[in-house]
């Protein structure tokens, strides 16, 4: 008996590739005063990922994808008024990483500094969220894509 013809399901098929995602993310910094050194620390604020989410529990920076018509700073200001109920200045990019993960998908990301905004952050959608030294950062288990970024930044390469 002849074998039916199957239809090649496009989700598991390693030869079609899946379309680049454009995320952008915010490093929404604030400067703590050291009373003992007498300099200051710079600190940036950082967002777990729900356990329910694809890579969950992992840490990222806040921002999401870039939809139709957006730029990416109005994309920024979007996704940080959603998640976290704040009027964000954006300010300059620091960072372009593009990132192959292992499921096939690839995403552009590009980080942006937020050094100002307006209204009380609140968490809307992340299991945790807190503010790290920049030299802690290492400590937490960021996204892979991330991995370049955090170790520029703890080393003081980028701020
Ligand atoms: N916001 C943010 N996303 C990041 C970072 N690093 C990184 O790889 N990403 C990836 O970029 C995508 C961000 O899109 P999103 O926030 O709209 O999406 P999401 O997790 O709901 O995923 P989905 O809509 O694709 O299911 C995710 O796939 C996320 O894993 C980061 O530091 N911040």
């Amino acid at each position: 008996m002849k074998e039916p013809i199957r239809k090649l399901d496009r989700s598991t098929d390693s030869g079609t590739p899946k379309p680049m995602r454009l995320v952008v993310a915010g490093l929404i910094l604030r400067h703590a005063d050291s009373a003992e050194s007498g300099t200051g620390t710079t600190e940036v604020l950082i967002c777990q990922r729900k356990p329910d989410q694809p890579m969950s529990l992992k840490w990222e920076f806040p921002g999401g994808k870039i939809e139709p018509g957006e730029t990416a700073e109005e994309a920024l200001a979007r996704e940080l008024d959603e998640e976290l109920g704040i009027s964000a200045t954006i300010g300059r990019r620091i960072a372009q990483i593009r990132h192959k993960y292992r499921n096939g998908g690839a995403i552009d990301l590009q980080f942006f500094v937020v050094d100002q905004f307006g209204g009380a952050l609140e968490n809307r959608i992340f299991n945790d969220m807190r503010w790290s030294p920049l030299t802690a950062l290492p400590e937490y288990d960021f996204l892979a894509a991330d991995l370049g970024l955090i170790r520029d930044l703890s080393e003081g390469r980028l701020l």
